[in-house]
């Protein structure tokens, strides 16, 4: 059997596979090396998705190709060199653990049947690789859980886009659903508490604790992303956990890019103004950053903290992101199990094993009545 050209298919493999269920986490990307050669790729494709940029095409083609991909690879790839391991970006080796973490947390709830795979946005490996490879080993049912726990059309919405393109490939998609944000979730609330008291028990507390989010221009919001309400009721959830006054807590954004208004406060502003306010300790988490990254371990815990001292402050301290900590991992397994409910491969006590076994049974059955794959 031949396959079309136009759609994606694999004949015959439902007979060959037990049914399976599927996590796809999605996290944004990153460059394949800290190298101007590697971020302009990267950037490219980032800055290219309409998603991120709403502006006229044609307008911002020029801007990107005539300014920005000959300014930014060099000084981004100078500022990833600053917190690039041996094993490679840390957004990528943080994915990547937490992938695994909870791929070995839902074994142990649902054995068998449940998978996690993890896939980028921009960069490898792509939504459309990940999605592709699960089909052929078996997923027929597929939870999307994008590594955002607010929604923004910027982020979660592009994310969606990829797995919507792919699907529009496949002969056969899987059953979908998603997760379009988790920024309320009790599990979720709990980890981030769970992260600063255990920052707090061993460093002790900062005067202030700033609360720094991802911005994005003010435009989007005004057009109706709920991304600045859904950072603020994580705030105002975290900081109920924790039992502190409003007065301790600060919000503010990070990592504009551009010169138009973005969500303010600015976190690097903030940063600066606050010594002079009389605040010069302080404790910075940013709860939308699943895992460590650029975002955070460079721009926050290196510049900010930077200028922060420089302003006059005396202690700084970042509190690391959820990343693979158990907290999380298990907030994460609660959220996909809720999401994945009335999928029989996610129901406790499914049999993998009979399944499997029936599996194999339908397939003798069809070769004995002459009618597998055609
Ligand atoms: C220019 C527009 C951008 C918007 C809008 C934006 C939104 C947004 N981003 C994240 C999460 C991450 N962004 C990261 C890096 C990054 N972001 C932008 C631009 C926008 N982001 C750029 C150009 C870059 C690349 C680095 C640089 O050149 O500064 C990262 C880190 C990636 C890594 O490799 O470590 C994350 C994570 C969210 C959640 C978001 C909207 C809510
Ligand atoms: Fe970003
Ligand atoms: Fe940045």
């Amino acid at each position: 059997m031949s396959a079309s050209s136009r759609y994606v298919g694999l004949a015959g493999y439902t007979h060959d596979r037990p049914p399976q269920a599927a996590v796809l986490l999605v996290n944004l990307g990153t460059p394949e090396a800290p190298t101007a050669a590697a971020l302009r790729p990267y950037l490219a494709e980032f800055l290219s998705d309409p998603r991120v940029i709403e502006y006229p095409r044609w307008l911002w083609r020029a801007i990107l190709h005539g300014v920005i991909l000959r300014l930014r690879p060099r000084r981004s790839a100078h500022a990833y060199a600053r917190i690039w391991t041996p094993q490679g970006s840390p957004l990528r080796t943080g994915s990547e653990a937490l992938a695994k973490a909870l791929g070995a947390e839902l074994a142990q709830r649902r054995p068998g049947p449940l998978r996690v795979a993890l896939a980028m946005r921009y960069g490898t490996p792509s939504v459309r690789e990940t999605v592709i490879r699960l089909q052929q080993e078996g997923v027929r049912r597929l939870l999307v859980l994008p590594l955002y726990p607010q929604y923004s059309a910027t982020s979660t919405g592009s994310a969606l886009d990829a797995v919507a393109d792919t699907v529009k490939a496949l002969r056969w998609p899987p059953e979908l659903r998603v997760v379009n944000d988790y920024h309320d979730h009790p599990g979720y609330i709990a980890a981030l508490a769970a992260g600063v008291e255990a920052h707090w028990a061993l460093h002790g507390r900062g005067e202030r604790l700033l609360l720094s989010f991802h911005g994005i221009p003010r435009r989007y919001v005004r057009a109706g992303d709920p991304y600045y309400c859904q950072c603020q009721a994580t705030a105002r959830l975290l900081t109920e956990k924790l039992g502190l006054p409003r007065e301790r807590v600060i919000v503010a954004f990070q990592s504009r890019v551009g010169r138009e208004r973005w969500l303010e406060p600015y976190t690097d502003a903030t940063v600066k103004a606050l010594p002079a306010q009389g605040v010069k300790s302080l404790d910075v988490l940013c709860p939308g950053f699943a895992v460590d990254c650029l975002e955070t371990l460079e721009e926050i815990a290196m510049q900010n903290r930077e200028e922060f001292l420089t302003a006059g402050g005396e202690r700084f301290h970042y509190i690391p992101a959820l990343n693979d900590t158990p907290p999380h991992v298990r907030a994460l397994a609660e959220l996909a199990l809720t999401h994945m409910q009335g999928w029989p491969e996610a129901a406790p006590g499914y049999d993998h094993a009979a399944a499997a076994a029936r599996q194999i049974e339908a397939k003798r059955r069809a070769e004995a009545a002459g009618h597998d794959a055609a």
